[in-house]
């Protein structure tokens, strides 16, 4: 793997790209290996479908026989009537299994679809699963599958009906008689010609500035929603009622536009559907023909009961039409997710020598174009703590996520032990490096199973020593089950112990490297502490970087390293660059006096000495 390989967007693969090489495999060829079910599926339909037409055939062949003069013919009726419930039976039986085998095919391929994401997702690079994907992600997997259903399910049985017995009704029709047959074709020919009418550029418009609407009124209910607290705290409550109540207002004057465009030509084909029309027309072209002399009476039969048949499927079409779209659309997002490229795995792995973190150049850049790291040189030495700092957006989470590999850099190189982190295997780098973030993410386990994750092999003891050391033992033992307490479901726990559990977790892991990201949001006295004694456990030789927040933290860093817009502006130990009068001078005595007024005139971090 070069350079240039990763210097690709990380979102998407280039289309031209081989995706089955790198990415998953695309639905395509998810549904390749079921491609011979679903043939299994429309054969047993077509066989339903034709199988349909027999009674049909018999009671037309009933009438004839009835309604002609001289003596009836008994056998020849009990031949057309066993005919007939044969056929109905053959149908029941064959559409029966059809739809018993489409809904277990469409289990398997959803199945089959859900374990190929399960698998796609565990290769994505981790930062690619921000908590803001996680939404969407939920919904690609449930949702999403789920709407394949109807085109697995349904589609075959509605396509097969809407192909396959119209032409075959068509031709015996025509043997009887062909002008009957063209009027008959009248409905059909109309609901047609009304299909276009759906494609104009007035409707897709209006189409489009539905979906708009639709996608406003979303966005400000969960602005609302979201912001209630914040809108009841501090006022404003009327002005995001009047936002939500705007796009509310809105989608009533798109929706009736809407409506009206398409409710005209959905009633219009609707009627030009209905068997009262399809009966009318072949009425009165009918009775034409046989008072005319060119028609038997009995010959009008088939029409009035085929005739139905003709458009039944092209009304089942149209139902299906939204649902075979909105499966379209299902497809594309789980393609989306499929074709996420994984980060490579090595393929000869190599063993860090030492754990000295070493930046070489790097540059990244999450879409195309807008680089967020510029150029950054940095090393990381072994027994020194080094502090990020720099204002909110200079690139300091992106930074550091890049050690634990959560993403590869776009250009240059992140080495541990003098090793490319391409080519440690990710056993072998989680080993070595654990982190602890802001946006912590808990199993649906115990206790006890999340802060031994990296370490299931872990005593009891070892859990409780590490569970004190962050600060959080306590807490875990007013839960109910105390450290068996599964997360999520017996408890839910507040952000500040969440994070002081993912520090015991960390802390447990004892890995060389420890990337650390001092929240703020969380900033409870417990939490601060846990950090501080996560900071403090270099024991010797560990390798550590933090992104500061708090003027004791980067006071007791041994290395300071100021963020700008993406690159390094200043570096240097804490008092240096406070002497130095530049950037980190500036931002020192910025949250200093900050750190004054929320505390009352006692600043908590010492000057760096
Ligand atoms: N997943 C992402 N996709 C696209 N852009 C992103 C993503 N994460 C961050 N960015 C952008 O990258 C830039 C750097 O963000 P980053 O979170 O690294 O900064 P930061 O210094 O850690 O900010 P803060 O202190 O507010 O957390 C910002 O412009 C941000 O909008």
């Amino acid at each position: 793997m070069t350079t240039t390989d990763l210097a690709e967007p990380i979102e998407r693969k280039d289309a031209d790209e081989d995706a089955g090489a790198v990415a998953g495999p695309s639905v395509a060829r998810l549904l390749r290996p079921h491609l011979r079910s679903f043939a299994a599926v429309v054969i047993l339909q077509v066989i339903g479908a034709l199988a349909g037409l027999a009674p049909l055939l018999a009671v037309v062949e009933l009438g004839r026989t009835l309604l002609s003069p001289g003596p009836i013919d008994h056998a020849h009726v009990r031949t057309v009537v066993i005919a007939g419930a044969a056929g109905l039976l053959v149908r029941l039986l064959f559409t029966a299994a059809a739809a018993g085998a489409g809904h277990l095919l469409d289990n398997r391929v959803q199945l089959a679809f859900r374990r190929q994401l399960a698998a796609s997702l565990e290769r994505v690079p981790i930062g690619w699963l921000s908590r803001r994907r996680t939404g969407e992600l939920a919904k690609v997997v449930g949702e999403d599958v789920s709407a394949v259903h109807p085109f697995i399910a349904h589609a075959p049985g509605e396509l097969v009906a809407a192909f396959v017995v119209p032409p075959v009704s068509l031709v015996y029709l025509f043997t009887v008689d062909w002008r009957l047959t063209l009027i008959t074709l009248i409905p059909v020919v109309l609901a047609m010609a009304l299909i276009p009418l759906l494609m104009l550029p007035a409707r897709t418009r209006e189409q489009e500035a539905y979906d708009a609407a639709m996608g406003r009124i979303a966005g400000s209910v969960v602005e609302f929603v979201q912001g209630i607290s914040v809108v009841k705290a501090f006022g404003g409550a009327e002005r995001a009622h009047r936002a939500f109540l705007t796009a509310a207002d809105d989608f009533v004057g798109v929706f009736s536009r809407w409506v009206r465009g398409m409710s005209v030509i959905a009633a219009g084909m609707q009627l030009v559907l209905s068997p009262p029309f399809v009966l009318l027309i072949v009425l009165i072209g009918g009775t034409a023909l046989i008072t005319s002399g060119g028609l038997a009476s009995a010959d009008l039969l088939p029409f009035l009961l085929l005739g139905l048949g003709l458009t039944a499927p092209v009304a089942a079409l149209g139902h299906g039409f939204d649902d075979l779209q909105s499966a379209g659309r299902a497809v594309g997002r789980i393609e989306d997710v499929l074709a996420v490229r994984p980060l490579p795995e090595p393929a000869h792995p190599r063993a860090p020598q030492g754990h000295r973190v070493e930046l070489r150049d790097v540059r990244f850049a999450y879409d195309a174009g807008r680089e967020v790291l510029r150029g950054i040189d940095l090393v990381l030495e072994p027994g020194t703590v080094t502090a990020v700092v720099g204002p909110s957006g200079s690139g300091k989470s992106t930074l550091v996520q890049l050690l634990p590999r959560f993403f590869d850099p776009t250009h240059g190189s992140v080495l541990l032990g003098g090793v490319d982190l391409r080519e440690i295997g990710s056993r072998e780098l989680y080993r070595r490096v654990s982190f602890v973030f802001q946006d912590v993410r808990l199993l649906r386990a115990s206790v006890a199973d999340n802060i031994a994750s990296a370490v299931p092999q872990a005593g009891r003891d070892d859990v409780v020593r590490v569970a004190r050391l962050a600060g959080v033992h306590d807490r875990v033992l007013r839960l109910p089950r105390g450290y068996d307490t599964v997360l999520g479901q017996e408890a839910k726990l507040s952000g500040g112990e969440a994070q002081r559990i993912s520090i015991a977790r960390a802390l447990l892991a004892d890995t060389p490297v420890l990337v650390l990201d001092e929240a703020t949001s969380f900033a409870d006295p417990q939490t601060e502490q846990a950090v501080r004694r996560a900071l403090a456990m270099r024991g010797g030789d560990r390798t550590v970087v933090v992104i500061a927040h708090r003027l004791e933290t980067i006071a007791a860093a041994d290395t300071v390293v100021v963020l700008e817009d993406g690159a390094i502006v200043e570096r240097g130990s804490p008092a240096d660059l406070l002497a130095h009068g530049g950037r980190f001078a500036a931002l020192w005595r910025s949250h200093r006096s900050a750190e004054i007024e929320t505390h009352g005139g006692v600043p908590r971090g010492e000057e760096p000495r």
